[in-house]
């Protein structure tokens, strides 16, 4: 299985890169990950304007990553799922895309092109720290799967 995540972020780097890395890895002997980091000049711009304009610009960006796969948009006012039911979003898909949004969220256009909006709990988290939880989800959800010792 192909999994892309797809964020609204400065390819800066982060004291979390060993973790992503660390976890990557251990996803791989389930699915390849590729991790795709987006920013540009419109999005800064629009960071001075107005959060709507902000969002505007993340749309931009985002939208040519929406494809035939499965689009997964991590939202703190999406479904809350927990790790059992986060583990049967990732059952036979071939491809799956997460998106991460950026500091101001995501335009509900944006939101209603997406196969399933989902929240990983009533907290607000950096784009960063999402991340990190969203690989661990996704290797335990592997590990749900599979029947792996990991989850228990
Ligand atoms: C700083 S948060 C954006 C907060 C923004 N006020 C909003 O309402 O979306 C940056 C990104 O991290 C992800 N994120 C943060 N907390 C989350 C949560 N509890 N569940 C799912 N995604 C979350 C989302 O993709 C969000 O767009």
């Amino acid at each position: 299985m192909n999994i892309e995540i797809v964020s609204i972020a400065k390819k800066e780097r982060s004291t979390y890169d060993p973790l992503y890395k660390e976890l990557i890895k251990m996803i791989s002997r389930f699915a390849k990950v590729d991790d795709t980091e987006l920013f540009n000049k419109d999005v800064t711009k629009a960071h001075t304007i107005s959060p709507e304009a902000s969002k505007q610009a993340y749309s931009k960006l985002l939208e040519p990553y929406i494809s035939k796969g499965f689009n997964i948009i991590l939202h703190p006012d999406g479904k809350i799922v927990d790790s059992y039911e986060f583990s049967k979003l990732l059952d036979d898909k071939i491809a799956i895309k997460f998106f991460i949004g950026g500091a101001y969220g995501f335009e509900d256009k944006f939101l209603k092109k997406s196969d399933v909006v989902i929240s990983l709990g009533n907290i607000t988290m950096s784009h960063k720290i999402a991340k990190v939880v969203l690989l661990e989800q996704i290797y335990r959800g592997f590990s749900i799967l599979s029947n792996h010792p990991y989850h228990k």
